[in-house]
This record gives C-alpha cells, structure tokens and sequence, in this order.
C-alpha cells in the first residue's frame, strides 16, 4: 500500500478519462503555449522602444507581467498573445503577415508534438522543447532578420529543429557530446618536474676527483689507492651539493636555513653508494664527541653489509666509527657496539650506523643507549624499496628519535632540536643541528603522494632520466632536461635482449648459454625460491657447469659465501631470487638471465642492473613465452629502454643435449621426491 499518494494538478481535464499520457501531452503543450507567448510578450516589449530607453523600471514590469501571466487563467492570454501579434506585424510590415505566422507557429508546435509523441512512444527521454526558437532561423525572422550570426546559423539544418532556443539571457546547458573532452595531464612539483641532470654516460662524463673541492687529502689518497681517480656523474653532482648543505659546520644550513634534502636517481651500477658515503665521511670526520650523525637505512642485509664496507673503507684513518645494525650478530652484541656506560655517563661508540628497518626499529625501542639526538644525515638507500615497505613506520620512528626531548640538561641545553615547523626567526634563533635526508635509487619514483610520506624539506632532485646518452658537453655542466624519454634509467653499457621459448626448453636454454655460448659467470633470476631451487638441482645432475644457488633458503653465511665464489669466478651460473637484484655489487657479471620474465618493470631494472657496471658492458637476456612477449615488451618500451632485440635459439642448437636432459628430469624427480620426504 503506498503511504504518499501525490495528486498532481492536470488542469481542467482534471476528472475526465483522458489517459495519463495524453494528459501529460496536453500537459506539455500548455506549458509550450504559455513559453511561445511569453517570449512574445517580451518581444512585443522589446520591439515596442529603442533598446537604451529600456530602464529598471521596465524589466520590474516585465518580471511582473511574467508573473501575473503565470497566473492568468487561459482565455485572457490567448486574446493577449493575439493581441500581440497583431502589434507586432502592424509595426514591422516587413515581417509574415499574421496569419501566416501564426500557421507556421501552430505547424511548428503540432509538428513538435508529433515528434515528441513519437519519441515518448520510443522510450527516450524527452528535453522539453519550446517550439519558437528565439535565437533560432525562425527568431531571425521575428526580429527582422538581424545580421548578426547565432548559434544556430552554424548547426547543420537537420538539427536547427531539435535545438532547444533559449529563453532570453538564459543559456541552454546540454551539447556535451561534441565538445572533446581535455586531457589532464599530470603537473609534478617544480622540483620533480625539473632536476638537476646526470649524465648516463659514465665515461663520457669523468671528473677528476681533484676537480671537487673541499675532500680532505686523506680521502683523496684513499680514493687513489682504491683506483679512483675520476668521479662518475652522479658522484660530481651530489658530493659538492651535500658538502655545500654543511659548509657552516654541522649545526645549521646557509643563512640560518635547513639544508635542503636531496634525491638522486641514477642508473644501476652508476656509483651512488660512493655519491653519499665520501661526502658524509668528509663532513664527519672533523667531529670531536662520537654521537650517530649518519644513518644509512637499506633493505636487505647484503646490501647494508656491502654499504657498511664501503663506509668502513673510507672511515679509516680517521676517528669515525662505523657500525651495522642487520641482524648480523645478536641484538646484545649490536648493543654493546653501539654505546657504553663510563663513568655513569653514556657514550655512543659509533658516528655512523647503516642499518635494516627491522633491527633500527628494534634498537630504537629497546636500547636506551641508541641515540639520534645528534643525526644529522639520514640515508635512504633503494628509496622506492624502502618506501614501499615503510613495515614498521620506521621512518617516522627514526624522526621521533631525533626530536625526542633529552632528558635534565639535554632538554634544557639551547642545542635541543624541535621538529621543523615553519621558518621564522624565532624557530632559527637557537643554532639547530638540521637534519639532512638524503634518497637514493635507480628507480626513485616521481609518484608524489609516495614522497610525501617522507616529509621531504625543499627537495632538490639530481636524475639522469631527461639526460641524453654521450652528449658532447662538459662534464659537470647541467642541461635544462630535454623531454623525458622514459621514466627510468637504463645502464649506458647495457644490451638487452628476448629469447623466445617454450616452458619445457627453458632449461636446455639456460645450458646452452653456457656450455656452447659460453657467456659466464651467468646471473639468472627466478621468481620464486623454489624455481631457484629446482633449477639449481637440475644444473647439477646435468653436469659440466658449477651452479650455486642464491636465496633465503640459505643462511645469510651461506649467501655471502656464495656471493664471494661467485665473484671470484668459481661459480659459472649463479641462480638467484629477486633477493640478490636490489643494489648487490658483483664485479664481472657478463651476463644476466630473466629465466622467469619479471612481473614488474623495477624487477627488471634491478635484475639487469648486476651487469654492466661502473660504466662496464653487460648482456641480459630475458626467456619470453609466447603469451607472455607482448606484456612484456611493452612493459619494457614503456619504461624507456634504448632497445630491446630478438635473439632465436634454433631448437637444433639444442638437440645434442636433449637425451642427457631427459634423463636428468627423471633424476630430478627421485631427488625432489626425496628432499620432500626428509
Ligand atoms: N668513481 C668510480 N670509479 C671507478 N669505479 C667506481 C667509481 N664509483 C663507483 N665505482 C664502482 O662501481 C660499482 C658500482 O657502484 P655502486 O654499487 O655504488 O653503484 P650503484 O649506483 O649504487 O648501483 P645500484 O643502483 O645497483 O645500487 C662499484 O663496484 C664501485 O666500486
């Protein structure tokens, strides 16, 4: 039963029989008549005196017989509209005698009618169409034939009809489906949108080491005696500006300011680790208390061991203590490198500490002798990594560490740090130690709403994504970045390549690189551990190639013992998961195999970025089933690479090997079989 019933007022015909629809016609055509005589009303007005008599007065009157005649009841208006006509065709004699108007008009209005009986019978939707168009053909003539051009002089005639006029100084919306629809395109922050650019062409773009002003002797020596006697791009951008950002010391940025933060993106293999570590060490190593001033945080325990060595290299010979926080030892033995008690008083023993996210996040809740009251580096090593797994918010424990209030005298001392607000004398008056973050990573995404979550301070970004290949000028000039070819960086040295194969000759593929190709030591990646494992195991039984295996399935010993071998050469085919594509440094990798093709483009960037190096030459070649090459090469196209080409393994290159090969899988599967019931 319907609680509200609406009694909709339908006129005269109120009581009669006459169907919903017609009365809802007649309905409609006396809202149509009331419309046409209104606009002819305001016409007749309108003709009647020059336009700039026309006063306030008169359009008060206007509204006010537009009013009244909303109320008058039918007859009355019918002779008034008549009446009107009459006027109008005595005083424009150029004008249709009335009659005939009138005919037209009555045409137009039964004509609209049938159309709109018809289209309501069709189902669609129907505008309400007053039937005189004023700004239409037909209002031309009413006005004399005005010169001037309206909208409907340019719509194409079968459509002068249908378009709905205008009442005056009323704008008809509707139209929408030819008017193209603009493209939004997305507008980066300045400091996105325009970088300082690096070089991809490592060796193209040398600067001597001699060339950077402000390295102590001793880490010039110690650069030399490592064999560096020229600095990649990335590394004569970024090591001058972090040196400039503590010119005055360690307390506060030029003119009072904080330093700005900076983020680098480069190519794979093009020096970051070195582009951070030589200027951090330069500007701690004056130090006079040991308090943790850097902090370098990365994702995974191999790379912050390789970090760590790095740092520790370059901090000998001076007073700087460098200490991991990975895992590596037990919590309590980390704790106890990390500070004392002497004297009731606690000291730190290390200036700079490289740490997993896990383990920081652990030492910041549980060690009381961990203090970042003094930090004044932050490093974000694979900062897209390490933004995407922000486990643990360690991020914003780390920045509630270094502005914990002190406890006594610290709170109190005028060098305590307040987190930054805005910049106002009042928030520089006392010398602050700022803190620096500075992000690293050969595919830092330009995503925003991503960096925002690091709470960045004036960011100035170095990238070599909008930099051309082997351009002719000087080394450390900067070039206004040309149109960004793609969104990532592809090593200069680097060619890559697509086999085309089915699952089941993936194997013989891989054997075939090496024995008849000879392209080792080979790095393959998997997606997945057990992948890794199973190939690893067939390699094996086949015979004839030293293969090793890289994954979580091993100890974190195990793995840097592998990693080792590999690097010395002892091992021909290292088959990795993606946890050895972030950042790890071999030396003399030739050649990378996608044996299983990457799901993601920064998957692949990582995983190709082990070889050609340090400006070296590499090959990668990723193994593409038939379903999956058309995904893949557009994943790839799309993400900026200078080229990818087909390499086809004829299947007879492979024969000889395919009866040694069917036994193995027969072996494989006893062996399988085996480690499954163990
Ligand atoms: N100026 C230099 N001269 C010669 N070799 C260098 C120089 N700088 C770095 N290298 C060497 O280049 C290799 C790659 O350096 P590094 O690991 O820092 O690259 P990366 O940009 O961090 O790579 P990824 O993005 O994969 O982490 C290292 O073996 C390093 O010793």
């Amino acid at each position: 039963m319907s609680l509200f019933v609406v009694n909709r007022y339908l006129g005269e015909e109120e009581n009669g029989s006459i169907s919903k629809e017609s009365r809802s016609q007649a309905l409609l055509a006396k809202l149509q008549q009331k419309a046409k005589e209104k606009q002819r009303q305001s016409l007749t007005e309108e003709t009647q005196k020059p336009p700039k008599e026309r006063t306030q007065k008169d359009v008060k009157k206007k509204r006010k017989a537009d009013k009244d005649s909303s109320q008058e009841p039918e007859h009355n208006k019918k002779r008034k509209s008549e009446a009107a006509a009459v006027i109008v065709s005595e005083k424009d004699n150029h004008d249709e005698p009335v009659e005939e108007e009138e005919e037209k008009k009555k045409k137009q209005t039964s004509a609209n009618e049938k159309r709109k009986k018809k289209k309501d019978q069709s189902g669609i939707s129907v505008k309400s169409l007053p039937d005189t168009p004023v700004t239409g053909r037909a209002g031309l003539e009413e006005t004399g034939g005005g010169e001037e051009k309206t909208e409907t002089e340019n719509i194409a005639p079968e459509q002068t009809a249908e378009k709905t006029p205008a009442p005056t100084g009323f704008t008809v919306l509707g139209g929408f489906d030819n008017k193209p629809v603009q493209k939004v395109h997305r507008v980066l922050p300045q400091w996105l949108a325009q970088p300082d650019v690096i070089h991809r062409d490592i060796k193209g773009h040398l600067v001597n080491i001699s060339e950077i002003h402000g390295l102590s002797a001793l880490l010039v020596k110690k650069l030399q005696n490592n064999g560096i006697q020229n600095f990649f791009p990335v590394q004569a951008e970024v090591i001058p500006a972090v040196l400039e950002s503590a010119q005055q010391g360690l307390l506060i940025g030029r003119g009072g300011y904080k330093p700005r933060d900076i983020c680098v993106s480069a190519p794979t293999g093009s020096g970051k680790t070195l582009a951070f570590v030589i200027p951090v060490i330069q500007v701690l190593m004056e130090r006079v208390v040991c308090e943790v001033r850097a902090l370098a945080v990365l994702p995974t325990k191999e790379l912050a061991q390789q970090v760590c060595k790095v740092f520790a290299s370059y901090a000998e010979g001076t007073s700087l203590k460098v200490v991991m926080l990975a895992g590596q030892k037990s919590f309590a033995a980390e704790q106890s490198c990390l500070s004392e008690l002497r004297g009731g008083m606690r000291r730190s023993l290390a200036d700079i500490v490289v740490a997993t996210p896990g383990r920081l996040v652990d030492h910041i809740n549980k060690n009381s002798g961990f203090s970042l009251e003094h930090l004044r580096f932050l490093i974000i090593d694979e900062a897209d990594r390490m933004i995407d797994s922000m486990h643990q918010s360690w991020l914003s424990q780390v920045v509630k560490a270094v502005y914990r209030p002190g406890s006594g005298q610290e709170a109190m001392s005028i060098f305590r740090r307040a987190e930054p607000a805005h910049v106002t004398a009042a928030s520089l008056s006392p010398p602050q130690m700022p803190l620096q973050k500075l992000l690293f990573s050969a595919t830092l995404t330009q995503n925003p709403e991503k960096l925002q979550q690091l709470g960045l301070h004036q960011p100035r970004l170095f990238s070599s994504i909008h930099s051309q290949s082997s351009t002719s000028a000087p080394p450390a000039a900067r070039q206004t970045p040309p149109h960004t070819q793609g969104c990532f960086n592809f090593p200069e040295g680097l060619t890559e390549y697509y086999v085309p194969c089915t699952l089941s000759k993936k194997p013989l593929l891989i054997l075939h690189f090496i024995l008849r190709m000879k392209l080792s030591p080979i790095l393959c990646f998997t997606n997945s551990r057990e992948a890794a494992h199973r190939l690893f195991l067939l390699v094996r039984l086949f015979g004839g190639v030293q293969a090793a295996e890289f994954s979580s399935r091993l100890s974190p010993a195990e793995r840097k013992k592998t990693l080792k071998e590999f690097e010395q050469g002892k091992i021909q085919l290292m088959i990795s998961t993606d946890a050895a594509a972030r950042g790890i440094d071999i030396n003399g990798v030739k050649c990378v195999v996608n044996y299983d093709a990457p799901q993601y483009i920064r998957t692949y960037i990582h995983r190709i970025g082990r070889t050609a190096r340090a400006g070296k030459t590499g090959l990668a070649f990723t193994f593409l089933l038939g379903v999956q090459e058309k995904n893949f090469l557009q994943m790839v196209v799309e993400a900026g690479t200078p080229g990818i080409q087909k390499q086809i393994v004829k299947p007879e290159s492979l024969k000889g090997m395919e009866a040694r090969y069917e036994q193995t899988l027969q072996e494989l599967a006893n062996v399988i079989k085996d480690e499954k019931t163990r």
